[in-house]
């Protein structure tokens, strides 16, 4: 089921400070803030020759992101997200092994403009696992 590791998400309590962190100090190349108001974050992709990082920022009073920055004041990771082939098919069978699916179940589009979907951590070893087709 899951393919490719889409990417790597940190929440961080300065996207500015974690921008500059990213770009100037580790030298890589940093995308410009992208607000993302139908998830309740403003993102950042950090572009690797494998794989991304999203440095992510609360956006709006009722984020997503919000309770984890409370809980981990210096921000950290967040989730992880796999491509898979078909998102409805990967949702339907994960949901008929007792997986949650986070929301009401309906993928969404995310910041790659693909449909994605969420599954509760607790049932992924403690991990917030995002799903993209891909
Ligand atoms: C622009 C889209 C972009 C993209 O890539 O396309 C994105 O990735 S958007 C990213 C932001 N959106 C989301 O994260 C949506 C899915 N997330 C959620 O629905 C919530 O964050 C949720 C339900 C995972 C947690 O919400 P909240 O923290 O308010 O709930 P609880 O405090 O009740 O947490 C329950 C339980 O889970 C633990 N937890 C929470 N967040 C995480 C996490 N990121 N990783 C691991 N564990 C997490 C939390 O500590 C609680 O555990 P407990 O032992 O009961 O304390
Ligand atoms: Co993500």
């Amino acid at each position: 089921m899951i393919g490719k590791l889409n990417h790597v998400a940190i929440a961080v309590p300065d996207l500015e400070a974690a921008t500059k962190l990213y770009r100037e100090t580790l030298g890589a190349k940093v995308s410009d803030p992208v607000p993302q108001p139908a998830h309740g974050v403003t993102v950042v992709f950090v572009e690797l020759p494998n794989t991304k990082i999203e440095l992510l920022y609360p956006m709006g009073d009722k984020s997503p992101i919000a309770a984890f920055l409370e809980k981990n004041a210096a921000g950290g990771i967040h989730h992880i997200c796999y491509e898979v082939a078909d998102i409805l098919a990967a949702r339907d069978q994960l949901k008929a092994q007792g997986a949650r699916v986070l929301g009401d179940g309906e993928p969404r589009i995310g910041a790659h403009d693909k449909p994605v979907l969420f599954l509760h951590p607790k049932d992924f070893c403690g991990t917030l696992v995002e799903l993209e087709q891909a």
